[in-house]
């Protein structure tokens, strides 16, 4: 029996490039497969001011996700990272899968070819994550974050229009929309420790909808399934938002367990928490991490940024 898949997601160019992947994917499991890609401009594409004045959380999946709720599409691909850590997903809707992780890792587009210790005092570093703002002040002090939204393109499109000295992107992103070229630099996870979910790709679809979910179902890795399960229970039990400046990453250590790196800092990088701990349970692992944060005063530092 053929299945009919109308996969919602955002309109942005590594959005789109993203549903290509997951139609891709689908197409290989079983040719018989109909795909359909419907795109959403969300409000998180449409405000260009600052995100936090947006009030409501999750401004880059809402409409998606309504639509998947209303039955106008019936797959969302979303970037874990643009899931709202601190609510659960809409009801009736579940993650089925997550594709293989692509790399975690944050770069530096300098038009000249610079890297971050190059640079001259006082460069202006394009980026409005509070993770990347905190990290760029706490290892280049002399350099200036400063806010930019958009999408890739469009942040690219400023950056050559010299409104910024530099960026700061995912690779993984930039892979996406076959801009890898454009990178000067990429930033070690030590240094500049990723986002929760960074490099992942989440499908979510209708929890009584067994058709889809069977098939999409197949597309899983596990491995990324579970290491992004640790990063997300560690941001669930911190309660945190995406404007706190969080960073959270996990790999596998030895055969069934995992290490997860938790990082909770100030804007200014002068407070920066750590913890390091292995654990075989993915979400006893995220919640021990987050409790020894909070141990160390990660709730002020969230409760410190407006939400
Ligand atoms: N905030 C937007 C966003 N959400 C996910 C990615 C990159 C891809 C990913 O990590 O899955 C990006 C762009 C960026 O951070 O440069």
């Amino acid at each position: 029996m053929s299945v009919k898949v109308r996969i919602g997601t955002r309109s942005s160019p590594m959005a789109l490039a993203q549903a290509d992947r997951v139609s891709a994917a689908l197409t290989a499991l079983d040719p018989d497969v109909a795909v359909e890609i419907v795109p959403f401009t969300t409000s998180g594409d449409k405000w260009m001011g600052p995100l936090s004045q947006l009030g409501g959380k999750g401004a880059f999946t809402k409409e998606v996700d309504a639509a998947l709720v209303e039955g106008t599409c019936d797959l969302c691909v979303h970037c874990v990272k643009d899931i709202p850590g601190d609510r659960d997903l809409p009801e009736g809707t579940v993650i089925a899968a997550h594709l293989e992780r692509d790399d975690v890792r944050d770069a530096l587009v300098h038009p000249g070819g610079l890297s971050l210790s190059d640079l001259p005092d006082g460069s202006r570093i394009g980026t409005s994550s509070p993770r990347r703002a905190a990290q760029l002040a706490l290892h280049w002090p002399r350099l200036s974050p400063l806010p930019i939204r958009g999408n890739a393109n469009t942040r690219l499109a400023k950056l050559d229009a010299g409104d910024f000295d530099a960026l700061l992107l995912a690779v993984s992103g930039l892979e996406r929309l076959a801009l890898t070229d454009r990178i000067t630099e990429i930033l070690d996870v030590d240094t500049m420790v990723p986002a929760i979910g960074s490099g992942t790709l989440a499908l979510q679809c209708r929890t009584d909808d067994t058709p889809v979910r069977d098939l999409v179902a197949r597309l899983d890795d596990p491995m990324t399934s579970w290491r992004t399960e640790a990063e997300r229970s560690m941001l669930r039990a911190l309660n945190g938002h995406c404007h706190s400046p969080i960073a959270g990453y996990a790999i596998q250590e030895s055969e069934g367990v995992l290490s997860l790196h938790g990082r909770v800092m100030s804007l200014d990088g002068s407070t920066v928490l750590e913890a390091r701990e292995s654990g075989a349970d993915a979400t006893a692992l995220g919640t021990s991490v987050a409790e020894a944060l909070l141990r160390q005063g990660a709730r002020e530092l969230i409760d410190s940024l407006a939400e």
